[in-house]
């Protein structure tokens, strides 16, 4: 296929020039790159690719984070580097923002997808947004274009929906135009270090030559291994098996601190042990499982497809008792010295889904707040990572801020998510009455475990 395309920038699906010739035009911004999707993977990676290729369009939908991005800012917090990254990239017009997901179609050769799959309210998988994107794209593709997916996705999505919607609304042929799944390994955190390198990155295309190009695009993203695999269903599941081996292994990891608590052994301290030698990798018991990630991806396989998924369905069943377990470890403390859970004064520490990231999708945080205040606990609830009040407070609890929480007094503490910021909290000093109940979800309050008037019951470590 001939390299010249209708907008003048070089084709690298299909490409006639050769490899260092291609990777030159890459690295040299001849070929405009689209990302759509701008949030808490999407910006990392956008700056990343602009930061190698210094010609990248993003694409979002909400206004409020083009026009932030358009200004050189960054929208997300707790990302080291990321904020310099978005101000240099944008001032030296590597990177632009734009609303326009078609007219950035139209002008990219490769198409850079990142936006949100989430489940409904059956868990079944939501392709909504994706498909929504890729609208967007087929209105601007161009033969030659390559179009890379990184949002997770069910197993052959690429194959049976991407590839086809493409072709049919963009009315080329489906070997006019290269498809690949590219799998985001980035945490929450450390985004730039994970995208720059931290793991291999894999690669699978709907044909040979779309893995190449995958191959060539990531081998100058990544400073690690690029690996291909056979096709893009492989890619795919690679990313949702990382996910479901995670849930899976939490599942066990809370099971097994059941089991301590029988055996009266720290579950914690038995699995440090036991991870000592290479073929044991037991995770961490805690308060909940929450995220877009680890809680959805298991419905990608159990919702989609007819193998038997008893081992993921009953791991995600046991993930989702922990916040009513959690809950529950204060309700029989509180019960244990004489106090009703009607009316005593219960406070959450936590309501992101996990330390440090303001991200509240299945946060376990929920379900210890139903479960308390369908107890009849006053339940007050205080994050400082988050500015989202609303669901807690409609779910019974009263949210204040750290120095609201400093002047009350308490029943009982629920730890849920160990943020920075409780470091300094000085629990004991919270104690209505002697003593307190400390239910620590997170082993971040072992050092209260022996503490005098504290009745500290610790997830993995005495419960
Ligand atoms: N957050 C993580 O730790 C993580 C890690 C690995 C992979 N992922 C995957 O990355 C993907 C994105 O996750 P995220 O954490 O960046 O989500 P996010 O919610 O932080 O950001 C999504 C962004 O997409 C934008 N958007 C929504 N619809 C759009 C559309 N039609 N066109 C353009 N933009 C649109 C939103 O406005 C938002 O800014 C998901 O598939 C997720 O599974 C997330
Ligand atoms: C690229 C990508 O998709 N990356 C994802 C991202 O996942 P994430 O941001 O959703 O974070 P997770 O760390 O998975 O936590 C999820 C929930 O599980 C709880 N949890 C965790 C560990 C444990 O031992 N016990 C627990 O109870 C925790 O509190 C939280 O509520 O990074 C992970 C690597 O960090 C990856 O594996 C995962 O694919």
């Amino acid at each position: 296929m001939s390299d010249s395309t209708s907008q003048g920038a070089p084709a690298l699906y299909g490409s006639d020039v050769s490899t260092d010739e291609q990777r030159d035009a890459l690295t040299g911004g001849e070929v405009p790159i689209a990302v759509y999707g701008l949030g808490k993977m999407g910006l990392p990676l956008a700056s990343v690719y602009a930061d190698v290729t210094g010609n990248v369009t993003g694409v979002d939908v909400d206004p409020a984070v083009v026009e932030s991005i358009s200004a050189g800012e960054n929208h997300i917090v707790g990302e080291p580097g990321l904020s310099d990254l978005v101000e240099e990239v944008v001032d030296r017009g590597a990177l632009s923002a734009t609303t326009e997901g078609s007219t950035a179609a139209a002008d990219a050769r490769v198409h850079v997808v990142i936006v949100p799959t989430l489940v409904d309210e059956d868990s079944k998988p939501d392709l909504s947004v994706v498909e929504s994107v890729m609208a967007d794209v087929a209105a601007g593709l161009s033969a030659g274009d390559q179009v890379i997916l990184e949002s997770t996705v069910p197993p052959r999505t690429c194959r049976d929906v991407v590839a086809p919607t493409l072709a049919a609304e963009s009315g080329l042929d489906r070997e006019e135009f290269g498809v690949a799944f590219c799998p985001e390994r980035t945490s929450s955190g450390r985004a730039l270090e994970d995208i720059r390198g931290a793991y291999p990155k894999i690669v699978g295309g709907i044909d040979d030559e779309s893995t190449r190009v995958a191959e060539l695009l990531y081998g100058e993203i990544s400073s690690n291994e690029i690996v291909p695999v056979a096709d893009a269903t492989t890619a795919e599941a690679v990313k949702v098996f990382e996910g479901v081996y995670r849930d899976v292994n939490i599942a066990l990891a809370n099971e097994l601190t059941k089991h301590a608590e029988e055996l009266e052994i720290s579950v914690l301290e038995a699995i440090e042990a036991a991870n000592t030698q290479p073929f044991c990798d037991l995770h961490i018991p805690g308060a909940g499982v929450g995220g877009h990630c680890i809680p959805y991806y298991p419905h990608f396989l159990i919702q989609m497809f007819n193998a038997d998924s008893r081992l993921m369905e009953l791991s995600r069943e046991i993930n989702d008792t922990m916040p009513t377990y959690t809950a529950e470890l204060a309700l029989s403390g509180l019960a244990k010295h004489g106090k009703e859970s009607a009316g005593s004064d219960v406070l959450v520490l936590g309501l992101t889904y996990r330390a440090g990231v303001d991200e509240l999708r299945a946060t376990p945080a929920m379900g210890v707040i139903e479960r308390l205040a369908g107890a009849g606990a006053d339940v007050t609830a205080v994050d400082p990572i988050t500015d989202t009040t609303e669901p807690f407070e409609d779910a019974g609890a009263n949210v204040v801020s750290l120095d609201d929480v400093r002047e009350g007094s308490y029943d009982a503490v629920v730890l849920v998510t160990a943020q920075e910021a409780f470091e300094d909290l000085e629990i004991p000093a919270l104690a209505a009455d002697d003593p307190l109940v400390v239910v620590d979800g997170r082993q971040a309050l072992t050092e209260l475990q022996n503490e005098h008037g504290i009745y500290y019951r610790g997830i993995g470590i005495n419960a």
